[in-house]
């Protein structure tokens, strides 16, 4: 493991993960990668999550190809150095920030979207110039798998390095220096990673999870509401980070909410819900009885068959959910949706704000100005209002948590900031010492009142016949420099 790392850190300290053309090519070569192997990813996504190619297509690769494209239209204008406003003192020098990659950076990826959540982090990588080690979820093994193989035929196999493994050899590769960690998982890991990192002094980006509010007005199209929480609650099975946790709405809302929730599995799934090919599996047994154990107790309002042999969990709703049982005790991760009656949109907001910050919160309401509201009055990691999952599709925003649902963001721009450093570069000439002796001690008053005046913009009356004269001094060197004299 640290030979690998100390591979990956030597490819970097040679420079060529650096220029911008190398970072385009490698882009390019990661899109054909997809492209042209694009039968055995789906089919690698297939095998670990019971996904139909379709689904798996549309979830994963298509966010991973318009990622893509996105970089390689942006990179050239992102790489360049951004000149800065100046003040008085540097008015003569060159002042600018220049992106620069961070080293060797870890990306560490859970198993529920698992293409998606490895190679869109290594898009970001990539793009700011970095070697990435890459450690895939090992639960997910046919995608980590498929990627170990895959990604040292298309790019530069000491850049980029994949390791698979589980607890254990994750465990030893966080004991490396990185310059970043990039994790993705659950919070209780995160702390984990966290930890690890900070023997290093590491900097971190923690993807995490937690139970995501989804709040129905009763001012509201309860059809198209109830549409778009099915699809975005039992899409992969329930086992989408920004799945809607559950819900909360007036206790009059419930059994109209729970018919047409109902109503639209059938549309969407069949009567058969086992036949669909666009209705997903448990990942594991473990998270199959783990998910079953939080239906002790509850009432069933439609839903609850299972079957162990292929981990089959029917999308399920339960009603009068008391807030201190354990499904609303932890993140379900499955295709459980409980329904916890509120009085009104103020106890839904102390709701909110009594538990830990949700990586998600949707609204949904005719009402633009209670939705206001709610974005106002809570936090959360992002927000979509009348509609679910879709504020991960823009990638024009930052996506991440706050609090215990994560910390720093990626998509987009966002991604590149984050695997970037922003150096500040201050170019100054040798010459011109003359202005440079008000910081030089011995200090006085005057170099006091100097410095008052050229950070802070201050001055006394008395010096203003001083500082017309300094003015047209400056007006002058700057009329040389600029090659009138
Ligand atoms: N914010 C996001 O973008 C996002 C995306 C997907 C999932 N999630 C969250 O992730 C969780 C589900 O993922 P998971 O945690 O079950 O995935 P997981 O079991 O695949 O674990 C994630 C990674 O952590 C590693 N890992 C596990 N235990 C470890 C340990 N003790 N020490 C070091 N490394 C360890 C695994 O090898 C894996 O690569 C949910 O909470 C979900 O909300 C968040
Ligand atoms: C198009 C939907 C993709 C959702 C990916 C969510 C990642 C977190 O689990």
């Amino acid at each position: 493991m640290e030979r690998e790392v100390q591979r990956a850190r030597q490819a970097f300290l040679s420079g060529r993960s650096r220029p911008l053309r190398f970072r385009l090519q490698q882009l390019e070569a990661l899109r054909r990668m997809v492209q042209e192997r694009e039968k055995d990813i789906l089919a690698a996504i297939a095998a670990d999550l019971c996904k139909s190619e379709l689904n798996a297509y549309s979830q994963e690769v298509i966010t991973v190809l318009g990622e893509i494209d996105f970089m390689l239209e942006n990179l050239p204008e992102w790489v360049t150095a951004k000149p800065v406003k100046k003040n008085l003192l540097t008015m003569m020098d060159e002042a600018y920030i220049q992106p620069q990659p961070l080293g060797v950076v870890l990306i560490i990826g859970a198993w529920n979207y698992p293409f998606v959540l490895i190679i869109q982090p290594l898009i970001g990588a990539i793009a700011a110039g970095n070697a990435v080690i890459i450690k895939p979820s090992e639960l997910s093994e046919n995608t980590a798998k498929i990627v170990a193989k895959l990604l040292p035929q298309y790019l530069d196999q000491d850049l980029y390095i994949v390791i698979n493994g589980g607890v254990e050899e994750t465990t030893e590769l966080l004991k490396q220096r990185f310059d970043h960690v990039f994790y993705t998982g659950n919070t209780a890991v995160g702390k984990i990673v966290m930890e690890a990192a900070a023997k290093h002094l590491t900097p971190v980006t923690l993807e995490l999870g937690g139970k995501s509010p989804c709040y129905i007005d009763k001012d509201c199209d309860l059809d198209i509401a109830c549409r778009r929480i099915t699809w975005g609650k039992y899409m992969n099975c329930g086992q989408t980070c920004i799945a809607p946790d559950y819900i909360l709405c007036e206790a009059s809302l419930q059994s109209q909410i729970v018919w047409k929730i109902k109503e639209t599995v059938k549309e969407f799934y069949g009567e058969n819900i086992k036949e669909s090919p666009d209705y997903e599996r448990i990942i594991n047994l473990r998270h199959f009885k783990r998910i079953l154990s939080l239906l002790e107790g509850q009432k069933i309002a439609f839903g609850g068959e299972t079957d162990e042999a292929t981990r089959y969990i029917a999308p399920t709703v339960l009603t009068d959910v008391d807030p201190k049982t354990k499904v609303m005790q932890e993140e379900i991760f499955g295709p459980v949706l409980p329904i916890v009656p509120v009085k009104n949109v103020d106890e839904a907001i102390d709701f909110i704000n009594e538990r830990e910050k949700p990586l998600a919160l949707y609204v949904f309401s005719h009402n633009h100005k209670l939705i206001k509201r709610m974005i106002d009055e809570t936090s959360s990691g992002g927000v979509t209002g009348n509609d679910v999952i879709m504020h991960f599709t823009l990638n024009s925003f930052p996506f991440g948590g706050v609090g215990s649902s994560g910390m720093g963001a990626y998509h987009g721009k966002h991604s590149f900031d984050t695997f970037s450093h922003q150096r500040p570069c201050l170019l100054k000439s040798l010459k011109r010492e003359g202005a440079n002796k008000l910081r030089y001690p011995p200090n006085s008053q005057s170099k006091v009142d100097w410095g008052k005046f050229f950070l802070l913009k201050r001055f006394n009356k008395e010096k203003l016949g001083l500082l017309l004269f300094t003015f047209l001094g400056i007006v002058a060197a700057v009329l040389v420099k600029a090659g009138y004299y």
